[in-house]
């Protein structure tokens, strides 16, 4: 069997061997994306056998040997590229018999209380797994659990396994009993101000303290910091032209600058090209940050530029949102935070435009449009065409942003009708 790994994220506080920080978790292993993950928790008691609980386990616990593991330390950017640096291991060095799922833990209802990692399921008990989970733990970045039956197969247990000099042991063992399933997907307890921030101040900060592990981060700082934190919009109106790649924004865009005589910006804006390779390369928290920074370098020059013209802005706050929210929770389109969540919120320092269009088009034409274009895709958007499931999450995502709200238009037909219906949305919504 080849390693799966479905969705994944970043981890949250240290862990410890301590059972009080455990004891209250509950952990969710997701077999795949678009079902419910096994949701369980640990138990100081023996718990009462019960034969559909013990079937679930022995799916999740049962294949050969189990294990999870997750990164520690209080340093939130350390836990995030630990993350992703031990994803990168573990799809790079696990043996061909195992299956990598995602594992989290998380205390219900406490914003940024999730805690994420993997769970290895090793059909073939394979020595080299073992040995290659334990020696991460020697690193001490690393906190390492196995899964063990009672005798008869219908209690498990886990263990936590701990570097004690030399010998890496297990030296704590819990009781697992299956939990209810929360009544929010666990994703968007760290929503807020971990892949979607709502101020200035927030997303500079993650950056100031990556200063030191990415050096380019003081650029992008010294970028920030020459925009004013609260750009006032002039007195022409300013349309932000929102989709999925290849919707037609850019030939939208050009055309309404061309009608309008307007200034045409983008963001992220140009001056951040050149480091947009590599924030896209960091785990969500940087990489999301990055983008909503660019934000407000943007709307220095919306602010700018609206003085003079009509300003046609070319993705903006609902592009950072959508894709951070729809990528970061998991499950099906349900799993969305419901419409009136404050997830959808516009930062309130953010310059707001007049008008915001998102163009919508269906699957067959937009998939058409790509392949005639032939160009690379990004990895984001090759699982977008890849994942329609993700593709329908962004959408409606954006849909649900609010103050200001998009207005969707169907972007199928011809390049002159899209353009003299957006006309018509400016005529009506911008006194043009
Ligand atoms: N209304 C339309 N009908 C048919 N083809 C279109 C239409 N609008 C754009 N196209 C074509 O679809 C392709 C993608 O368009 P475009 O580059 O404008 O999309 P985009 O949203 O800017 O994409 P990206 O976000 O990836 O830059 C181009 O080849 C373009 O000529
Ligand atoms: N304001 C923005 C703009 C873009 N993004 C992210 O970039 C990707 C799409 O950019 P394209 O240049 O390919 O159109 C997309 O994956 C977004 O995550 C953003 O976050 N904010």
């Amino acid at each position: 069997m080849s390693i799966r790994l479905n969705c994944l994220s970043n981890m949250a506080r240290r862990l410890n061997c301590n059972f009080s920080q455990w004891s209250s978790r509950v952990f969710a292993a997701e077999f795949d994306s678009r079902c419910d993950p096994v949701y369980f928790a640990l138990s100081a008691q023996t718990p009462a056998a019960d034969e559909k609980q013990s079937l679930l386990f022995q799916k999740l616990f049962s294949q050969g040997k189990a294990y999870s593991i997750h990164a520690i330390t209080d340093d939130r950017i350390q836990r995030a590229r630990s993350y992703s640096d031990l994803q990168d291991k573990l799809v790079s060095a696990l043996p061909k018999s195992c299956n990598l799922l995602q594992l989290i833990a998380f205390h219900p209802n406490v914003n940024n209380s999730l805690v994420k990692g993997f769970f290895i399921q090793d059909a073939l008990n394979n020595a080299e797994t073992e040995n290659m989970l334990k020696d991460l733990v020697k690193s001490e970045e690393f906190h390492l659990c196995t899964y063990v039956s009672s005798e008869d197969g219908t209690l498990w247990q886990q263990c936590v396994w701990s570097q004690r000099g030399k010998e890496c042991t297990d030296v704590t063992k819990h009781y697992i009993t299956v939990a209810a399933k929360p009544e929010y997907h666990p994703s968007l307890l760290n929503i807020i101000n971990t892949v979607v921030f709502y101020s200035f101040e927030d997303a500079y900060r993650v950056l100031q303290e990556c200063k030191e592990c990415i050096p380019e981060s003081k650029e992008v700082l010294e970028l920030a910091d020459q925009c004013l934190k609260n750009s006032t919009k002039g007195r022409f109106p300013v349309i932000v032209i929102e989709g999925l790649d290849a919707t037609g924004k850019t030939t939208l865009t050009q055309s309404l600058q061309e009608i309008l005589r307007g200034a045409l910006l983008r963001s992220p804006p140009g001056c951040l090209s050149q480091w947009r390779a590599r924030f896209d390369a960091e785990p969500p928290l940087i990489r999301r940050a990055f983008y909503a920074l660019g934000n407000y370098i943007s709307a220095c020059d919306i602010a700018r530029e609206s003085a003079k013209s009509p300003v046609i802005v070319d993705r903006y706050w609902h592009s950072t949102a959508a894709y951070a929210i729809a990528t970061e929770v998991g499950g099906a389109l349900e799993s969305l935070p419901s419409s009136h969540s404050e997830v959808y919120r516009w930062p309130r320092d953010l310059l707001t435009p007049d008008l915001v269009v998102l163009l919508t088009v269906r699957p067959e034409e937009r998939a058409r449009r790509l392949r005639a274009r032939g160009v690379e895709k990004t990895r984001e958007e090759a699982e977008l065409e890849a994942n329609n499931l993700f593709r329908q999450k962004v959408e409606e995502a954006y849909r649900r942003i609010q103050d200001p709200a998009c207005v969707v238009i169907d972007a199928s037909p011809s390049k002159e009708e899209v353009l003299s219906e957006v006309l018509l949305l400016i005529q009506k919504h911008c006194n043009l």
